[in-house]
């Protein structure tokens, strides 16, 4: 890819998908250009990958051709005002801020800048994310394919309505820390059954990600997996009866409803 590539802000999760891009090959470190106010940030993927490790966002916005803003969500209007006047015509800047809208974006970049929503989730670091798009009408066919592609490096992407996104912040944006309470949890209960810390992480994780995998690929419904776990008079269905007891099912729909309140919350701020 001949574009320069743009992060303003590596943080958990500016870092996860500069990271997954520079792990992919998709664009050399030389055409990476960062700026975090903790320097040393970039300058450790400076040693490994060569990026440019510049000394202000504005710096970071004239050099790049798509701009990741990775800052959180309320100091994004400071750096979207402050970058504005270095942007080219042709730049895209890709938020990825919750709760941001593309019409707050543009209030700042200009309502003719190229601008894209993206939400992303930290898998990114290990190429398998889980990214939404959203780009404004500014953008082209050719460069949202430019983007996706940028983006399918890391992991999958789906495109989405602006008015989604909030959904998507529910379902893959802040649910890995659901799963990771989950994997916590289940290596707690091995342990708790003789079963020696780190092997219990290794067998629950691979669990949630074969469980994951075998759901993606063959496609078939969720209930219909759970079920041929569940042997008759078994081990399964005794786990089962108490996650239905203890309310399972409905912390995780009320986890996911507060994030997505959460996120529609900040975005009428
Ligand atoms: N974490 C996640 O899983 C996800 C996060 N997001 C979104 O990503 C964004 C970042 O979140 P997250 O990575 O968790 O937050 P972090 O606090 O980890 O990262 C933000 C980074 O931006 C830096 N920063 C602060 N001010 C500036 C500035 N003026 N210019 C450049 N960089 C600056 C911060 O430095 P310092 O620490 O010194 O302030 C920090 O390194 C948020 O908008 C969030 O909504 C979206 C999806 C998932
Ligand atoms: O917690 C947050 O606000 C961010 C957005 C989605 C995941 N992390």
């Amino acid at each position: 890819m001949e574009q320069r590539i743009g992060f303003i802000g590596i943080g958990n999760m500016g870092n996860a998908i500069l990271q997954g891009i520079l792990a992919s090959n998709i664009v050399p470190g030389t055409q990476i250009y960062v700026y975090d106010p903790q320097l040393d940030k970039g300058q450790a993927l400076n040693q490994s990958y060569s990026i440019n490790n510049l000394e202000s966002a504005r710096d970071v916005a004239r050099e790049s051709d798509i701009v990741f803003i990775a800052v959180k969500p309320n100091i994004i209007v400071d750096v979207l005002n402050d970058i504005q006047k270095e942007l080219k015509k042709n730049t895209i800047v890709i938020s990825i801020a919750a709760g941001v809208t593309i019409k707050t974006i543009a209030k700042c970049v200009g309502y003719e800048q190229k601008i894209v929503r993206v939400m992303p989730n930290t898998p990114a670091l290990v190429n398998a994310a889980m990214c939404s798009i959203t780009p404004n009408t500014e953008v082209t066919d050719e460069e949202l394919t430019i983007v996706e592609s940028l983006l399918n490096c890391i992991g999958a992407t789906e495109i989405v309505p602006e008015y989604l996104i909030d959904a998507v912040v529910g379902a893959s944006g802040s649910s890995p820390a659901f799963v990771f309470m989950f994997i916590e949890a289940l290596a707690d209960g091995a342990v708790k059954g003789g079963l020696a810390r780190k092997q219990a992480y290794k067998f629950a994780a691979q669990a949630v990600l074969g469980s994951a995998k075998l759901l993606l690929e063959t496609g078939k419904h969720p209930g219909e997996l759970k079920d041929m776990v569940c042997s008759p008079a078994g081990t399964t269905i005794e786990g089962v009866q108490m996650l239905e007891e203890k309310g399972f099912r409905a912390a995780i729909l009320d986890a996911v409803e507060a994030a997505i309140k959460k996120s529609k919350d900040l975005s009428e701020k």
